[in-house]
C-alpha cells in the first residue's frame, strides 16, 4: 500500500495547484483579456492538468497490482475452502463415513471455512479505502503541522492585542497627552526568506489623535512595517506593543487590495463584522450618509438596495476607485480608534480625498497611512520617511 499512499498524497497535491490556478483566471479573466494572454495561461494550465493526469495514471497502474491481489484473494477464498479439504478427504481419514454424511460434513466444514476466508477477504477489501485515507491524513497533517508552527512563532497579543480597558476612556479623563496605541522600541523587519533589512531600529509611538504618513520609494517597507503590527510578520527583533484589541471598533486594517465578500452592499460596509438584519433605521441612515459624502449613492439603485444580496463579483463591476471609496464607507461605519490605510486614495481624486480625511477628523479616527502622494502630507501631523536600506526619519508637518 505504501506506494499508493504516496501517489494519493501527490495527486491531492496536484489537483489543489491545478484547482488553484482555474480560480486565478477566473478571479483575473479581464486582466489576462488585456494581456491577450489567454494561450500562454492554457499552456500553464495544461502543464499543471498533464501532472495531474501524469500522477494519477500512475497511481492507477500501482492501484491495478493491489486490486489483482484483492479480488485473487477474494475468489481464492472459495476455493481454498475445498481444497483445504480435500487433504483429509483423499488421505482416507473419511473413508469409515457414508457419502451422505460426507457430504453433510464437507458443506458443515466449507461453510466455516468460507465464512472465516471471508471476513479475511472483508480485511483486504479496506486496503483501496486505507490508502485513500491515509494519502489524504498526510496532507491535512502537513497543513496541521504548518498551522501549529505559526501558531508557535506569532503568539496571541500580536495577533489579537492585549485586550486591556479601552484608552479611549482613558483620554477623556486624562486630557493631556493623547494615549499611544502602539510602542514600537527598536524594531527592525526583514522580508521573510531575506537577510536584507527592511527597517532598522525603529523607535516609534503611535499615538490617538496623531496622524502619521508613512512614504518612501516603492518596495522600502512600508506595508511591511504595518504587516509587522497587524501580527503577520513576526521574525523580527524589537519591541512591539499594542495597547488596543485589534478589533474593528478599535484598530482597522484596510489593505492596498480591499477585500469584499459575497453578499449584499451591507454587507460590504460592515465587513469584517456580519450584518445582523437588524432593520434599524439609524443604522441604514448612517450608512446612507456616508455612500451619499463618497458619491455612492447611485450604487444602492445598481444593487437594487442596501440589503438585496447579489450574486456578481464585486472585483468586475466595481471601478479601483469606487472600491476605495467604498472602504471609506466601511472605515466610517466601524468608526475604529486607528485606522491603518494603505493606499487607499490612489484611484480617488484629490478634492474628494481631502473631504475623506478631514470626515475622519471629525469622526475621531487616528490614521496611519501608507502613500506617495504629496497631497497627503495636508491631512497629517507626522512623516515616517523609510529609504528601504534600514534606514528611516521621522518629522513633523505641523510647525
Ligand atoms: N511575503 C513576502 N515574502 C518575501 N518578500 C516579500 C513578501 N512580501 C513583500 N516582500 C518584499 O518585501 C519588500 C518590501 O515590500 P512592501 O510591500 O513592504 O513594499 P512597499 O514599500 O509597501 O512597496 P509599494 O510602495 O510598492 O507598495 C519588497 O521587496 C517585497 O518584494
Amino acid at each position: 500500500m505504501t506506494p499508493i499512499v504516496k501517489k494519493v498524497f501527490e495527486q491531492e497535491k496536484w489537483e489543489g495547484d491545478f484547482r488553484f490556478k482555474h480560480m486565478q483566471i477566473r478571479v483575473n479573466s479581464e486582466s489576462l483579456a488585456f494581456h491577450g494572454s489567454s494561450i500562454l495561461e492554457a499552456g500553464k494550465t495544461n502543464q499543471k492538468l498533464d501532472a495531474l493526469l501524469r500522477t494519477q495514471q500512475q497511481k492507477f497502474n500501482r492501484q491495478y497490482l493491489l486490486s489483482l491481489a484483492v479480488n485473487f484473494f477474494d475468489y481464492i477464498g472459495s476455493i481454498a475452502s475445498y481444497l483445504i479439504l480435500s487433504v483429509p478427504i483423499f488421505a482416507g481419514s473419511y473413508d469409515h463415513m457414508n457419502h451422505a454424511d460426507l457430504a453433510a460434513l464437507i458443506s458443515q466444514n466449507a461453510f466455516v471455512c468460507i465464512y472465516l476466508i471471508f471476513s479475511f477477504s472483508s480485511l483486504v477489501d479496506l486496503s483501496p479505502k486505507v490508502v485513500d485515507i491515509a494519502g489524504m491524513t498526510h496532507r491535512v497533517a502537513e497543513l496541521v503541522e504548518e498551522l501549529n508552527h505559526l501558531k508557535e512563532h506569532n503568539p496571541p497579543s500580536w495577533r489579537d492585542g492585549p485586550s486591556w480597558p479601552l484608552l479611549q476612556s482613558q483620554a477623556s479623563t486624562s486630557g493631556a497627552s493623547a494615549p499611544s496605541v502602539y510602542d514600537i522600541v527598536q524594531l527592525s523587519v526583514t522580508a521573510p526568506s531575506r537577510s536584507q533589512l527592511l527597517i532598522k531600529d525603529l523607535d516609534l509611538t503611535i499615538k490617538l489623535r496623531s496622524n502619521i504618513l508613512i512614504m518612501g520609494p516603492s518596495s522600502c517597507g512600508k506595508t511591511s512595517l504595518l504587516r509587522t503590527l497587524r501580527g503577520l510578520w513576526t521574525q523580527n527583533s524589537g519591541s512591539l506593543k499594542c495597547n488596543l484589541p485589534v478589533t474593528p471598533r478599535h484598530i482597522l486594517f484596510m489593505p492596498q487590495r480591499p477585500f469584499f465578500t459575497d453578499g449584499s452592499l451591507l454587507d460590504q460596509v460592515v465587513y469584517p463584522l456580519q450584518d445582523r438584519g437588524m432593520g434599524v433605521q439609524s443604522y441604514d441612515e448612517s450608512v446612507m450618509e456616508s455612500l451619499e459624502l463618497v458619491d455612492l449613492l447611485p450604487l444602492v439603485d445598481r444593487v437594487g438596495g442596501l440589503r438585496t444580496p447579489v450574486s456578481w463579483n464585486w472585483y468586475e463591476v466595481l471601478t479601483p476607485g469606487e472600491m476605495q471609496r467604498l472602504c471609506f464607507v466601511r472605515l466610517f461605519y466601524h468608526r475604529p480608534q486607528l485606522g491603518l490605510l494603505d493606499e487607499v486614495t490612489s484611484a480617488i481624486s484629490e478634492d474628494l480625498e481631502a473631504v475623506l480625511f478631514r470626515r475622519c477628523r471629525e469622526l475621531g479616527i487616528t490614521l496611519v497611512t501608507v502613500g506617495h502622494r504629496r497631497s497627503l502630507r495636508a491631512h497629517h501631523d507626522l512623516i515616517l520617511a523609510l529609504d528601504g536600506r534600514g534606514g528611516w526619519t521621522l518629522e513633523s508637518l505641523r510647525s
